[in-house]
């Protein structure tokens, strides 16, 4: 089947620019040039010791060659480098790039900058951010790590008191990372001031032997990124000096007067920032699975329609399409609402260390926590459908899908645990109601304006705008359903904590309905801005089928549930709508082969002899017999004959 657009054009939709697509395609062609940057041997077949030397091999391999094929200071390029040449499974910078330079930046002092920015940058040093341990991670208020201040010595003494204060899972740290930024509780003459981001050197920047008063290494090995090196971490009343707290919001003077930040949070910035690249990170393994089962599904034929002399390509089915069509919707929403959080973001960092302005913070920090709660869980359901759209063979390591989904449902964890993260919106979300109950509906920000909105008949949606209300009206009334069975409990007499845990689980479906209501905005907005009216066309199918299914999937919050009869029939008809474009519009993300790393995906097609290749590649099949065989196999067998 012929697509009705032109991929190309559709990339620079998707990544934001004409130039940055057309970069990318030439980033792709320079590394497929260059064998040292290829994986020496698929990664399904290495250990876990061979993925991480291999991983660092790559690394240093693209650090040598990355001025040839990139801009340096071009971030979007260096991404898209770094997604080609080191995949998904994790390496020594991971976390330099993505939360420890971002961190420094965010938390340290122009001084600060001077003595470590320029070395990160140059990979001189490398970092990670160590923030969780043994014993919590998500109530950041009991962790245990100790910065105590000395003013005799102007120094902090790092401390890690027992075996649950360990810092334990941070990427890069157990054997890759010689600084840290790491998350303490400062505490100022017995007084604790609470978690606080220090700079610390763990290795010997010569030996790269583990200073004295440290003890790292890694956790071993986990259901994903096993070329990265996620570690534990213990401090035995180890010194820094005082400069090297963090200190663009927060200060210790000298003589230990502590100067407190704008915002008491205002030292979550690098969470936020990850939280906030979450959707489109998240989007881009969506995309990858997807790519792999609909080019498998336009290859692999099995069983009848109309025509009997010949077997139809899976993807003509309709439970096929059913399965994978909304998820390719979803990456779309995704990308986009992700560009938007990102711009949001960015402005809110402007204001933070330019002007002070922290007033943006509690809306964004809500923003963010219901989209990667609800991107990451989406994507790993999406995933998972894929890999079964695929049959056996998604279920081979040659099909990769099950590495992506390790990868991906990674990040239903990191960054905040998704139902923790889902009860931090429904904060935000009960006070707009309380808000709104108390008549100060003016003071409500632009995001939860609807929850103000009166009821109206529900009908059947025809345009899009139909769509939003309808969703609007399920979330609005599920955030005041929430709320109000939470006050009522308070009302009666249930202290607050307890109220709120006897009301969680609708807290979270307010907070999901809310997420994916934004989502759900943020696309139609974006592909009504498109100019080209043929991709804009192509899109709009796309919307069709996301606004259709999203509103199938949350039919129990209607309250005149024969509406979804006539919902289901659009959807079933967008499914249709969307099959001749299905395959270019994932070919759009123009994943090479190498990025890939499918065998099953490939873009020749070539399945069954790929896979076929693949398996004599084994390395089971170097030999006929293995020696495992002529050690018990073969005994047992002989033994069973006498
Ligand atoms: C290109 C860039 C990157 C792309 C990445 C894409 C894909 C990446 C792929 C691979 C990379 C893998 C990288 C993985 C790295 C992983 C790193 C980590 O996991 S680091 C550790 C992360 N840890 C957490 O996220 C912990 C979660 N917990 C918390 O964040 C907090 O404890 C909390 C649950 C939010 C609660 O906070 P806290 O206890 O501090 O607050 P309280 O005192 O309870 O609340 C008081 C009020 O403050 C509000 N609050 C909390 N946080 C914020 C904030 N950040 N901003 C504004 N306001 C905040 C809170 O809501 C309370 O408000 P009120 O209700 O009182 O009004
Ligand atoms: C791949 C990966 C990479 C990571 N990288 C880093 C890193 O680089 N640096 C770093 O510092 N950390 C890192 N982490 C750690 C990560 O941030 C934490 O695992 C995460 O914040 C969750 O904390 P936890 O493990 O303590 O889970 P817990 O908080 O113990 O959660 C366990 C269960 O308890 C529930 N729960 C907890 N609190 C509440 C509550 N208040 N209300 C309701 N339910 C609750 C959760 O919903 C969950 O079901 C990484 C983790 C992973 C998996």
């Amino acid at each position: 089947m012929t697509a009705t657009f032109d991929t190309d054009r559709m990339a620079a939709v998707i990544y934001g620019s004409e130039k940055l697509a057309s970069r990318r395609r030439e980033i792709s062609a320079a590394v497929s040039r260059i064998p040292e940057l290829h994986d020496s041997r698929p990664l399904p077949f290495m250990d876990r010791l061979e993925k991480v030397t291999e991983m660092t091999r790559k690394l240093a391999a693209l650090n040598k060659h990355l001025p040839d094929i990139i801009d340096p200071n071009d971030y979007e390029e260096g991404l898209h480098l770094y997604h080609e040449v080191m995949g998904m499974e994790g390496h020594p910078l991971a976390l330099h790039e993505v939360m420890f330079i971002p961190g420094l930046i965010g938390q340290g002092s122009d001084e600060q900058y001077e003595k470590w920015l320029g070395r990160a940058r140059r990979r001189e040093i490398i970092g990670c951010y160590a923030q969780t341990e043994l014993g919590h991670g998500s109530n950041l208020r009991s962790l245990e790590t100790t910065a105590s201040y000395d003013p005799s010595t102007r120094e902090f003494i790092i401390h890690t008191p027992q075996i649950t204060a360990l810092k334990w899972w941070p990427g890069a740290l157990g054997k890759s990372s010689n600084y840290a930024i790491v998350v303490a509780n400062l505490i100022i003459r017995d007084r604790n001031l609470g978690p606080h981001p220090f700079m610390v050197q763990l290795r010997d920047e010569e030996t790269h032997r583990p200073l004295q008063g440290i003890t790292v290494g890694d956790i071993g090995p986990k259901m994903a990124f096993n070329g990265g090196d996620n570690g534990f971490l213990g401090f035995d009343n180890y010194r820094i000096p005082l400069g090297n707290l963090l200190n663009r919001h927060a200060r210790v003077e000298e003589d230990g007067i502590y100067v407190k930040p704008p915002h008491a949070k205002v030292g979550h910035s690098a969470m936020i920032r990850v939280r906030s690249h979450m959707a489109t990170g998240q989007a881009w393994l969506l995309a990858h699975s997807l790519i792999i089962a609909v080019r498998y599904s336009a290859v692999r034929r099995q069983g009848f329609l109309e025509d009997k002399t010949r077997e139809v390509k899976i993807l003509d089915y309709q439970t096929q399409q059913y399965r994978l069509f909304p998820s390719i919707a979803r990456a779309y929403a995704f990308i986009f609402c992700g560009f938007e959080t990102i711009r949001l973001y960015d402005q809110l960092i402007l204001d933070v260390n330019k002007h002070g302005n922290t007033s943006g913070m509690a809306d964004l920090h809500a923003l963010t926590s219901g989209l990667k709660s609800v991107v990451t869980y989406q994507t790993g359901e999406g995933i998972e459908q894929a890999r079964m759209a695929c049959g056996g063979h998604g279920y081979s390591m040659a099909s990769y899908i099950s590495e992506i989904y390790g990868v991906a449902i990674g990040g239903c964890t990191y960054e905040g645990e998704n139902m923790v993260m889902l009860l931090q919106l429904a904060r935000y979300l009960v006070k707009s109601v309380e808000l709104i109950k108390n008549g100060k509906s003016k003071e409500l920000g632009p995001m939860v304006a609807y929850l103000a909105e009166p009821d109206t008949q529900e009908k059947t949606p025809l345009e899009l705008k139909d769509y939003v209300k309808l969703f609007q009206m399920m979330s609005k009334r599920q955030s005041w359903k929430a709320t109000e069975r939470y006050l009522k409990l308070v009302e009666g007499g249930v202290s607050r904590d307890v109220a709120w845990n006897k009301t969680a689980v609708e807290l979270t479906r307010a907070s999901r309905l809310h997420t994916r209501l934004y989502i759900m905005e943020t696309f139609i907005r974006r592909v009504s801005s498109i100019e080209d009216m043929n991709l804009r066309m192509v899109l709009r199918d796309l919307v069709n089928v996301h606004v259709n299914y999203e509103l199938l999937d949350c039919g129990i919050y209607l309250h005149d549930v024969s509406l979804l009869d006539s919902i289901k029939n659009q959807l079933y008809s967008s499914l249709h709508s969307l099959r001749p474009n299905a395959l270019s519009l994932l070919d759009s993300f123009q994943f090479s082969d190498i990025q890939l790393r499918s065998v099953l995906g490939r873009r020749d097609g070539h399945v069954y002899e790929n896979l076929f290749e693949w398996a004599k590649s084994s390395p089971l099949n170097v030999s006929d017999v293995l020696p495992s065989v002529d050690r018990y196999l073969r005994p047992m067998m002989e033994k069973a004959k006498l």
